[in-house]
């Protein structure tokens, strides 16, 4: 069982996905912590994230490696956890930049799919281009969307000391990195045409969870 979960940020793809996957004894894999990860080795190591040219060349370089477990989601980078520094703000700013290179989607594809391939008894992948790209033959595939002010407002709850910011700047930037992650030539964030579509504006975490596992257990045939 393959399920795919796609959508903008904030929609709570996230929180959706490992709650399935922990309720329906699948793996997890959040494939937006990698890019986040390859962005983190680029600003580490001085390369500018602008340049595509410099992070192409670069971008075979770190070696990332994401757990599976929905109950501790994992990711080091050479060898270092780097779960929290990949949630801050230099990295949220510059990850767009960084995903948007075509040498750098494909060798994340590939570890993606190798991941996917591995996962013996199933798992939820959640992304921007799962059901489009990286993934197309899903047995499930969702597209989450919810408002741009539900949005703002559930990541502005969630940031706190150093990285808070106004509901305005949050929503802001949210709505650049969404526009970014569209417009990109390779694989842009996009609802695969036999994705399901659940807008999560009026609906808590546990509707959308019970609504994806439903999903699942249709496909299943329970
Ligand atoms: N339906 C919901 N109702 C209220 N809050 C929610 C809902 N879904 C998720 N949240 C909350 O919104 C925040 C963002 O959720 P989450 O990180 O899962 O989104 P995401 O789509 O994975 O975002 P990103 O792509 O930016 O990583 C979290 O604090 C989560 O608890
Ligand atoms: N399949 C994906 C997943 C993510 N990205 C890029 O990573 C950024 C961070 O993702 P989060 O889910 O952790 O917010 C996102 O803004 C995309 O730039 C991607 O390109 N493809």
């Amino acid at each position: 069982m393959i399920v795919g979960i796609d959508g903008p940020s904030g929609t709570g793809k996230s929180s959706t996905s490992k709650a399935v996957a922990v309720k329906l004894g699948l793996r997890y894999l959040d494939t937006g912590a990698q890019y986040r990860a390859i962005t983190w080795w680029m600003l580490d190591n001085g390369i500018d994230v602008n340049d595509a040219s410099a992070v192409a060349a670069a971008s075979g370089k770190p070696t990332i490696v994401s757990g599976t477990d929905p109950a501790a989601p994992a990711i080091t980078v050479d060898g270092t956890d780097v779960a929290a520094p990949i949630r801050g703000k230099e990295v949220t700013a510059a990850v767009s930049a960084v995903s948007a290179v075509p040498e750098v989607r494909a060798r994340i594809t590939e570890l993606q799919r190798t991941i996917a391939r591995e996962a013996a008894g199933g798992i939820v992948v959640e992304g921007r281009d799962i059901g489009t790209t990286v993934l197309p033959d899903a047995d499930v595939k969702i597209f989450l969307t919810a408002s741009e002010e539900a949005r703002a407002a559930r990541r502005s709850g969630e940031l706190k000391g150093k990285d808070a910011q106004s509901l305005e700047a949050t929503r802001e930037a949210l709505v650049k990195r969404d526009a970014a992650d569209s417009g990109r030539k390779t694989s842009p964030l996009a609802k695969a045409g036999d994705a399901v579509e659940v807008d999560t504006t009026e609906l808590t975490l546990d509707q959308v969870i019970e609504c994806v596992v439903t999903l699942i257990e249709e496909k299943r045939g329970r």
